[in-house]
């Protein structure tokens, strides 16, 4: 049996590390969907596809589990976003999510989903560890140890500082601004 779970991974944390756990027990190949996949470079979606694609690939090695990760981008129409996934994935027989849209649209397309507990959620939180790396605090301990290492390789630290302090705010480029635009 095949099972599809998909995330944005910004970064790939700890709940959702044990979340892959949990359907390693129950499938023999697990699917992940690198959800938002178009999106980088921004406060809630700082890490490219491929970036986030290097995190979970590497983690998932704790798993005895056959894993797939896919790149899925955005559509502005819900009502076949079930049928963009399909036709992006390997075929899978069950999707696990605890997103209420995410599960909703799976099932009104008729596919069986299964959710599971969340898992110490207070700092288990994709925007938790962001802002944890924002402010320069332990975000270290709530990563698989293979995440951390994508983290550093890419500049993860110094990319999502800057993005986010220059979000929202007018940006004048100088002579020796190394990223002038
Ligand atoms: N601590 C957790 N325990 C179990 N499932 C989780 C946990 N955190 C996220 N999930 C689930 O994993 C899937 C992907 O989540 P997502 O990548 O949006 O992470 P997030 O932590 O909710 O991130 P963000 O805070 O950036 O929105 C969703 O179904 C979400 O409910
Ligand atoms: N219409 C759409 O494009 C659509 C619908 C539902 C979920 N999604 C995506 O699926 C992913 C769900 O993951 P999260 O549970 O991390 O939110 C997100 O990347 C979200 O954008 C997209």
């Amino acid at each position: 049996m095949r099972g599809f779970y998909i995330g944005r991974f910004q970064p790939y944390h700890n709940g959702h590390h044990r979340m892959v756990e949990e359907i390693a027990a129950d499938v023999d190949e697990l699917v992940l969907g690198i959800g938002s996949a178009g999106d980088s470079h921004s406060p809630r979606n700082p890490f490219t596809a491929g970036e986030r694609i290097m995190m979970v690939t590497k983690a998932v090695k704790d798993f005895d589990v056959t894993t797939y990760a896919v790149p899925i981008e955005d559509l502005d129409r819900n009502s076949v976003w079930v049928s963009h996934v399909q036709s992006m994935s390997p075929a899978f027989d069950v999707a696990y999510s605890n997103n209420p849209l995410v599960i909703q649209l799976f099932k009104e397309a008729g596919v069986e989903v299964r959710q599971s507990p969340m898992f110490n959620r207070d700092v288990l939180e994709g925007t938790e560890v962001r802002q944890r790396m924002i402010e320069d605090r332990d975000w270290e301990s709530l990563v698989p140890d293979a995440v951390v290492d994508v983290v550093y390789e890419i500049g993860g630290i110094e990319r999502i500082q800057r993005v986010t302090a220059s979000d929202g705010s007018e940006h004048v480029a100088s002579d020796d601004d190394p990223n002038p635009c």
